[in-house]
């Protein structure tokens, strides 16, 4: 039978990765995605200001919209300090039976609470169902189209808090045009923009960082 892209790169992570060891599952996924199949994993490059934004933020908390492979599941959980929890949210269940593999490869399953349905869904189910008072740190990488819905509905179900910080993959390709201007020229919030590439690729891509001021 056929396989699929997801498919793949869990092949070349159980091929070429070392069980328990988070950045070997990062490599592996970057030099497949980079020699051989193109996916839309955040990537090397705009992975490292990824990492240094957890690593900024300490973050206790963190919710990921977009799981996709997991890719940037293990980049995040592996700088999680001991008892910090990440709750990823996909809506396709191939994208998401593939992530949990990928995760338990890395070792990081107890980190990572992987929820498969829609954001719009779940966001406001996250107190009850998961016991989140609020979010330390979002990283929004899901349906382009999702990201200013579902940054106001956590507005709403007060799942932000003074300093909680966002940080949106692709504002700039495929883009998140409406999500840009609005954190860009509310008061509610602080942006800076990271100029990269789009992952494995020398378009022009960025991520978004927006403090939530309160
Ligand atoms: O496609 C679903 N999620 C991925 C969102 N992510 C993206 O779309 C995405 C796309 C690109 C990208 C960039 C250039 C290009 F030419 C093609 C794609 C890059 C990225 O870094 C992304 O993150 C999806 C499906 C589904 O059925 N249900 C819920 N979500
Ligand atoms: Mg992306």
């Amino acid at each position: 039978t056929q396989s699929t892209r997801p498919q793949r790169i869990l092949d070349a992570v159980q091929k070429n990765a070392t069980r328990g060891d988070p950045r070997s599952v990062v490599k592996a996924i970057d030099h497949f995605c980079r020699n051989k199949e193109w996916a839309m994993n955040v990537g090397d490059e705009k992975g490292c200001i990824l990492d240094s934004v957890v690593s900024e933020v300490n973050p206790a908390t963190v919710l990921e919209l977009g799981t996709y492979c997991g890719y940037s599941t293990v980049r995040i959980a592996s700088l999680l300090p001991p008892h910090a929890k990440l709750i990823t949210l996909e809506f396709n269940p191939d994208f998401a039976a593939i992530a949990r593999q990928v995760i338990a490869w890395a070792g990081l399953e107890d980190k990572v609470q992987l929820v498969e349905g829609a954001s719009g869904d779940w966001i406001p189910k996250m107190k009850e169902q998961f016991g989140v008072k609020t979010f330390d740190l979002v990283f929004l990488d899901h349906w382009k189209n999702s990201y200013l819905p579902d940054t106001k509905l956590m507005e709403e179900c007060s799942l932000l808090r003074k300093g909680s910080v966002l940080l949106a993959d692709n504002v700039i390709c495929p883009g998140a045009p409406d999500y840009l201007e609005f954190v860009r020229s509310s008061p509610r919030y602080k942006s800076q923009y990271f100029k990269s590439h789009l992952e494995y690729t020398k378009v022009e891509d960025g991520l978004e960082k927006s403090v939530f001021l309160g």
